[in-house]
């Protein structure tokens, strides 16, 4: 059903349907007629292999015409497996990476007579296409936030003196020097500010410092402050990352109302795995390669995708044998692959003609079922547990009533059960693998950072850490940052944020082994062993040839390398020690699907185990499985390295204890049985429970979980 639009959007419904008929006939807002893109300029850099950055061409040959007016509305996603692909063709929308020919890039709707008397700056593409990207959101709201300050600072009262309020940052007051006249002028007007604030549900939050926002309430206040420059067009990069499932609704409708209003236009970019609104009309579906593979109306996307995906699913032996190739690895095919499971699993692609003869291998092919006892997740569970639970050890943390108030506001444990004093109340126990949900908003992080102690009211409250006491105790000793950073591996978007991006990438792993990311890490010869493995694993894939130099990673910064490795980095760097406490706070948001999945596996399993593609023609016994794989997809199977017994990472051991927090059943490893639901603020108290096997699972069995979890 369709929401009535709110108060911001009505006049402009209103005047685009009076002035209809002569807005049609308006020139597109962005038209790219045969257009290449490049990085750099294929000219100005030296040749292939003298230290040539890669400057590959970036969707060859694309044509693309986003209408300025049109009707019906026409809602824009692109798809893609790959997050850089996705970004980079946002960008080269609003007008950078370099045009080839210069002319195929157009914005005829912006040189009208029309957009110079609403704002000259429109005549910009970088002015009136905005683009927000969600990615680094918990970094803070575009720099005027927690600059360079130590993360324990947005749990402290004393801020910095640019840690701007929201409404600050909202109206453009984020500069300390006056601004300039014209920037006056350009300031949102006060009904304009009060409608968005209203809109985006920022009433309460207007005089907060922007550094103490929740990620879901950052992702408001980015796309509030967005709308108040009154952009042409909207570029939402990944905009449900990290979202719970109600403010994922919330937000998806308010778009709604602003595509429908086309006040601004918007295009979002969407993983495989998010939900496509239902009011998007329109699709682009790139590869990991930057290449456009399909595009058009929502229903053709589909059915070219489903085409696609049939195809590479059920194609003859030689085409599988191909992929199973790795040198061979066919992007194009491993984003159909990914793509087209998702939007198969949702119900979204048409059945394809299995009568047609290209099919008629089909037959005895297993697609995946819910009722298939054999059935994994990706890493590796069975969609139900049959063993014992295990033998759990002694606590790790204990909180018995903890509450967190920043004056009458209690952010955590603002409950009141009767067998127990006021607040949270929660073991967790060596061997305990825990998954903490909650809305956004609800206390995830707060929680969290009591247990790392970037919280100076950890100090203070009835906590336990590995026993102990923050503060000395008769006959014990206060449990100090370096014990606590010694027994702990954390991986979250604030550890990356204020990662250093000058270290190298072996450097990087190796300061899990130091106090602090950048004193001297203690190394033993095992540690090196260790490194040296991991990174093998993790840039050459499982079945590399053990003794490959590894120069490559004393020589790339952390920083060169894109966002979802630097993700998969600090993944790794949180594991590699075997911690006795794990946290993984949305580790895995903003990874690449397939990247998540290879690392969900390696925190169970570490070297051990490998992905395989398997040739759907063969049958269970030859390939040495039990039952077969879902046709086309990629198996857990022993590795190489593993049959060879030089495994130097292991996975997850027995006594670890780990904390997850995701907003995705996709990015909880498949370990995690003991779940708590932090309620909203003012909605009850904390609910628990255990689930029967993995969360990832998709299908009823998933559904079933993720929906026990959130209550629904
Ligand atoms: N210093 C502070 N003063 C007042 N409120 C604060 C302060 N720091 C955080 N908050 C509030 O505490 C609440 C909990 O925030 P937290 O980041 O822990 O939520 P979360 O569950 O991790 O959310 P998300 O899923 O969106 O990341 C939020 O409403 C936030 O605005």
């Amino acid at each position: 059903m369709r929401r009535p639009p709110t108060r911001l959007f009505h006049s402009s419904i209103r005047r685009n349907a009076a002035q209809e008929t002569s807005q049609l006939a308006k020139p597109p807002l962005i038209q790219i007629k045969d257009g290449t893109f490049y990085r750099h300029h294929p000219n100005s850099l030296p040749p292939a292999g003298h230290d040539a950055p890669p400057n590959p061409a970036l969707f060859p040959n694309l044509t693309f015409t986003l209408p300025s007016f049109s009707s019906p509305t026409q809602h824009w996603s692109i798809l893609s497996a790959s997050s850089s692909a996705r970004t980079t063709f946002l960008q080269a929308l609003r007008g950078q990476h370099l045009c080839f020919p210069p002319t195929a890039r157009s914005y005829p709707y912006l040189s009208t007579p029309e957009i110079g008397t609403k704002d000259s700056r429109l005549r910009f593409p970088a002015h009136a296409i905005q683009y927000v990207g969600f990615d680094a959101e918990r970094s803070g709201l575009g720099g005027t936030s927690i600059r360079g300050a130590y993360l324990a600072s947005r749990y402290e009262s004393r801020h910095e003196v640019d840690d701007w309020t929201v409404m600050q940052y909202l109206k453009g007051e984020t500069e300390l020097n006056a601004p300039e006249q014209e920037e006056l002028l350009h300031r949102p007007r006060g009904e304009l500010l009060e409608r968005v604030i209203g809109d985006l549900r920022l009433e309460k939050l207007v005089d907060m410092p922007v550094g103490n926002l929740s990620n879901g309430q950052t992702r408001r206040a980015r796309i509030a402050k967005a709308l108040l420059g009154a952009p042409e067009v909207l570029l939402l990069d990944g905009p449900f990352m990290g979202l719970d499932p109600p403010t994922l609704r919330h937000l998806s409708s308010l778009l709604h109302q602003l595509a429908e209003a086309q006040a601004p236009r918007l295009i979002l970019s969407l993983k495989p795995d998010d939900v496509i609104p239902d009011w998007t009309t329109h699709l682009m579906f790139l590869d990991a390669n930057y290449n456009t593979v399909a595009q058009g109306p929502r229903a053709e996307v589909f059915e070219q995708i489903s085409d696609m995906y049939h195809d590479v699913i059920f194609k003859s032996r030689n085409a599988f044998r191909q992929l199973q190739q790795k040198s061979e690895l066919n992007p194009l095919w491993l984003s159909i692959r990914e793509i087209g499971r998702h939007l198969k699993d949702r119900g979204y692609l048409p059945e394809p003609d299995m009568n047609s003869r290209k099919y008629r291998h089909a037959s005895n092919i297993s697609t995946a079922s819910d009722s298939d006892p054999e059935q994994l997740s990706k890493d590796g569970f069975s969609i139900f547990d049959t063993g014992n639970a295990p033998i759990l050890g002694n606590p790790v943390v204990e909180m018995s009533g903890v509450q967190i108030r920043y004056g009458d506001k209690c952010v955590l444990g603002d409950w009141h059960t009767p067998s127990h004093s006021p607040g949270l109340h929660w073991t967790v126990r060596h061997g305990q693998r825990w998954g903490i949900f909650g809305p956004n908003g609800s206390g995830k992080t707060t929680l969290l950072s009591l247990l790392t102690s970037d919280h100076p009211q950890s100090y203070s409250i009835p906590m336990k850490l590995f026993g102990r006491s923050r503060l000395p105790q008769r006959g014990k000793p206060g449990l100090t940052l370096w014990d606590i950073s010694a027994r702990l591996g954390h991986s979250s978007p604030e550890v990356h944020t204020f990662f250093p991006r000058h270290l190298t990438l072996r450097r990087a792993l190796e300061s899990a082994w130091a106090d602090t990311p950048l004193s001297p890490p203690k190394l033993t010869h095992e540690a090196d062993l260790k490194v040296d493995a991991v990174l093998r694993w993790d840039f050459e894939d499982q079945d590399i040839h053990v003794g490959m130099g590894l120069e490559w990673a004393e020589e790339t910064r952390f920083g060169e390398v894109p966002f979802s490795a630097q993700r998969v980095l600090l993944f790794l760097r949180a594991i590699i020690r075997n911690p006795e406490l794990l946290i993984l706070d949305e580790a895995f948001s903003g990874m690449d699907e397939s990247a998540r999945d290879r690392c969900l596996l390696f925190l169970s399993y570490g070297e051990r185990k490998t992905y395989r593609f398997l040739d759907p023609n063969a049958s269970a016994e030859r390939v040495g499985m039990s039952a077969m794989p879902a046709a086309g997809e990629a198996k857990v199977v022993d590795s190489d390295i593993s049959r060879l017994d030089r495994v130097r990472v292991e996975g997850l051991k027995s006594d670890q204890a780990i904390l997850v927090v995701s907003h995705n059943p996709a990015e909880v490893p498949g370990c995690v049985r003991e779940w708590i639901c932090l309620p909203e603020a003012g909605m009850g108290e904390a609910r628990f429970g255990r689930l029967e096997g993995p969360l990832g699972v998709g299908g009823v069995e998933g559904e079933k979980r993720w929906k026990g979890i959130w209550g629904v």
